[in-house]
């Protein structure tokens, strides 16, 4: 294995939470364990991205942003990593695609936001990612109409596993993914950046 990156052993399920953490909240926090309790997921793994690639602005930079994340979520079974920048990718299916290959026998479970579900059709080869990897949504603010319009949603309909048997999700065949319906947290971080003193003083690190 190369160095700095995360230990999973074979059989285990590792959630996958891809973000920006521009910076890290009390939302990301939340819907991670949400994700190890519905789940049942052994390790959840804070992806923090070298840079979303449909973003326009490069976020604040890496160090900053995972020193942040690791005083948001400190948790023994979350591990916050910059495994992107270390893999060379920005694409997630690139980084699931190593993923897999580096961790023969872990089971990977993608995790995001029911926004990001909205816009999931625009990701690069998102029909390859929805096809391999089993993905876990969490219901947000604001966000409920334009996911349930979405177009993943639509064309994998069938593959909805209901939130009763979302422990199912990491060892079910794919495609196979499920939306949880839950309290919800009005967080993000461009409300907490646009208070003021997140990214005072940063240069761009793209
Ligand atoms: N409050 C929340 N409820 C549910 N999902 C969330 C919440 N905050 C973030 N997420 C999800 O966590 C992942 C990483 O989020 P990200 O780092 O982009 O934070 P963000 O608050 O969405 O940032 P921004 O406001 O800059 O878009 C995304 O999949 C996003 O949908
Ligand atoms: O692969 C893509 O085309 C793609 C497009 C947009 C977002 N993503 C990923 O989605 C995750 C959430 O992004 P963000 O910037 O909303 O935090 C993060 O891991 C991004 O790399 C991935």
């Amino acid at each position: 294995m190369r160095s700095g990156m995360p230990v999973a052993e074979p059989g285990q399920t590792v959630g996958l939470l891809g973000g920006s953490f521009d910076p890290a909240h009390e939302g990301h926090a939340h819907i991670t364990r949400e994700a190890l309790k519905r789940f049942g997921l052994d390790r959840v793994w804070w992806l923090v991205s070298p840079g979303n690639p449909l973003k326009a602005h490069g976020p604040a930079p890496m160090a900053k942003r995972i020193a942040r994340a690791r005083a948001v979520m400190d948790h023994p079974k979350v591990v916050v990593t910059d495994v992107e920048a270390r893999l060379g990718t920005r694409y997630t299916a690139e980084t699931l695609q190593h993923l897999m290959a580096l961790y023969p026998g872990v089971r990977f479970v993608w995790l995001m936001g029911a926004d990001n579900l909205a816009q999931f059709h625009l990701w690069k080869d998102w029909d390859w990612i929805m096809q391999n990897v089993p993905v876990g949504i969490f219901a947000r603010p604001d966000t409920r109409l334009a996911a349930r319009g979405a177009r993943a949603a639509e064309e994998y309909a069938r593959y909805r596993l209901p939130a009763e048997t979302a422990r199912l999700l990491p060892r079910r065949m794919t495609p196979a993914w499920c939306f949880l319906d839950m309290p919800m947290l009005r967080l993000s971080s461009s409300a907490i950046r646009a208070r003021g003193d997140w990214r005072k003083g940063d240069t761009d690190s793209r």
